[in-house]
């Protein structure tokens, strides 16, 4: 039995006319992304705002620079908007606006509007081991003016640090800030302006999590991602699947079934594995080469009878399935399935790119042929 039919049917039946990501393999798209790229300001953005000393850049060093949460203890407070442009390394084809705590930026000289209409996520960082009454007032004057000018932001609230809080702590701090940030919006008749809340810390995975939900909601072709996967683990014996960015171990879909934390972690911890050994043993004798590339794949056997098995789907992207040891006896219906999955997504990315560029005239990601939608994700003007 094989998936072929299906999956592909889905694909060809999608109709994706937008962008995202730019660059998702290899070849002649490519070289053309590489010659013209957006201009890194056109690009939608994720803006991480919050008091000073909340945790912005060690989110965003944790997150997309792989720096060891121990060694955030020594950054340096930020005292300009820092701009990261993370899509040359990673499918997640955004700037992340690291904005310092200090800044007012409803200063006259400061161009709010322009920065909040190119916005996709607005992700307020409250330090939850600190009083947070400032950072709720802070939050609701922030949340308001963006709302007026870009109501197709996604807000979200991160109340950061938690690694700190008892269990119960948690769940009351979470319960208080967020009774109070709809308290304020419904005084303000802002009901309509809806906050995502999560509890994260730099110290475990509920970062990466939290990333992988905000970043989510930003992806237009979610939903075939989420039924490409559903339809690959139903055909192949798989428990869960994720469909992680290599770089960042930010989860850019997985199958409807429920997402448990530890499933999360394990395969978080595969791609370190995967990428840590690869460095050190895959790469040539001159050091040339890549730590992750289309022979990338691994396959981890557990002491209770789980099995991992990673598998390379583009440039940036890796398959991550959990399955039983009995399920893996059928690699061979495994493989078959995921080289149809693979090409799935490739023609769901690629009916994108092809849609974008008439006649191979235009480059993917020139600004001619691509508007930024109003909640910031790159968008066909054709
Ligand atoms: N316990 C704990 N500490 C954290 C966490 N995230 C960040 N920190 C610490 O918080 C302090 C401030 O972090 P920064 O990332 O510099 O904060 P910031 O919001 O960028 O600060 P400004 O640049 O001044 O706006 C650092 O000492 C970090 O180590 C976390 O999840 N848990």
């Amino acid at each position: 039995m094989s998936i072929q039919y299906d999956v592909e049917q889905l694909a060809d039946s999608y109709g994706v006319a937008d962008s995202f990501p730019k660059d998702f393999g290899y070849g002649e798209e490519e070289a053309d992304i590489e010659d013209s790229p957006a201009p890194s300001d056109s690009k939608p953005r994720i803006l991480l705002m919050g008091l000073r000393r909340s945790g912005k850049s060690s989110i965003q060093k944790v997150v997309f620079h792989k720096m060891s949460p121990n060694e955030t203890l020594f950054l340096e407070s930020t005292n300009k908007i820092y701009k990261d442009d993370i899509s040359s390394s990673s499918f997640v084809n955004f700037q992340i606006w690291d904005f310092p705590g200090q800044v007012d930026f409803f200063d006259p000289t400061f161009d709010y509007e322009m920065i909040f209409r190119g916005t996709g996520a607005l992700i307020f960082v409250i330090d939850a081991q600190d009083d947070y009454v400032e950072a709720l007032g802070r939050l609701h004057l922030t949340v308001s003016r963006a709302y007026r000018v870009n109501p197709e932001i996604n807000f979200e609230v991160f109340i950061h640090k938690v690694d700190g809080l008892s269990d119960d702590h948690k769940i009351e701090t979470q319960r208080d800030i967020h009774q109070r940030a709809n308290d304020d919006l419904a005084d303000a008749s802002l009901e309509k302006l809806h906050l995502s809340f999560y509890l994260t810390s730099i110290y475990d995975h509920s970062i990466f999590e939290a990333f992988s939900k905000v970043v989510q909601k930003l992806i237009p072709q979610l939903p075939t991602l989420e039924n490409l996967l559903n339809i690959f683990i139903s055909n192949s014996g798989i428990e869960k699947a994720f469909l992680f960015d290599v770089v960042s171990k930010i989860y850019i879909a997985t199958d409807s079934s429920p997402v448990d934390m530890q499933s999360y972690e394990l395969c978080c911890d595969m791609i370190d594995v995967v990428i840590d050994v690869s460095c050190i043993y895959g790469l040539r004798e001159d050091g040339s080469g890549s730590a992750y590339d289309k022979e990338s794949m691994a396959i981890i056997k557990l002491n209770n009878t789980t099995v991992l098995y990673l598998k390379e789907v583009t440039k940036f992207l890796a398959l991550v399935c959990i399955l039983r040891e009995e399920s893996f006896e059928r690699k061979g219906l495994i493989d078959y399935n995921f080289h149809c999955f693979r090409k799935a997504i490739h023609e769901v990315f690629e009916v994108g790119v092809s849609t974008q560029r008439p006649m191979g005239s235009q480059a993917v990601g020139s600004p001619c042929n691509k508007a930024v939608a109003l909640n910031g994700t790159p968008r066909n003007t054709v």
